[in-house]
């Protein structure tokens, strides 16, 4: 795995959490982005070498309205940044991680994706993700 590609944050709402991480970080947000098969709206803050990912849920019953249901807004998850999403998932599988799907996604900002179920990753949900070239 190469970095930290983005740390991903659950927030209530768009509208409020992007202005206050404008003032937090002192950086503007840089892209918003509606990924429909994940129900989320995105929002991204390039910090150095990584970024911060906030999520607003558009479904009711996405991943992250469930989240927000069950533990409030916070930390979601940190997405890892591979050469070759095929080959890491593979490896993954061989380890013995839960890949939460058999092939990779389309994601935000341009990415493939694919998620470890967090009950083999000490209770941190992890995503991959690989640059659509
Ligand atoms: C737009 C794409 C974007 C990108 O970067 O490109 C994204 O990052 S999209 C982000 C939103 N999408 C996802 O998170 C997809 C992957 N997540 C899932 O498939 C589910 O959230 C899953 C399987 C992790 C949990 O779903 P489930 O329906 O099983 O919900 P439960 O509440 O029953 O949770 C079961 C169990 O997992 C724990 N859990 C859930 N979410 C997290 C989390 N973010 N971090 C750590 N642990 C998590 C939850 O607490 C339950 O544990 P238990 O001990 O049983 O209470
Ligand atoms: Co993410």
């Amino acid at each position: 795995m190469l970095k930290v590609e983005h740390i991903g944050i659950a927030v209530e709402s768009l509208a409020v959490s992007v202005p206050l991480f404008e003032k937090l970080l002192n950086t503007p947000c840089y892209k918003q982005e509606e990924v429909s098969s994940e129900q989320v709206q995105t929002a991204f803050f390039q910090q150095g070498e990584t970024k911060i990912e906030l999520l607003e849920a558009t479904g009711s019953d996405s991943a992250i309205a469930k989240f927000l249901a069950k533990k409030g807004a916070g930390m979601h998850h940190i997405a890892f940044e591979v050469a070759d999403i095929h080959a890491e998932m593979a490896r993954l599988k061989e380890e013995g991680f839960v890949l939460l799907h058999e092939t990779p996604k389309k994601g935000a900002d341009n990415k493939l994706i694919c998620f470890l179920h967090p009950k083999n990753t000490n209770g941190v949900l992890i995503e991959i993700c690989q640059e659509i070239r």
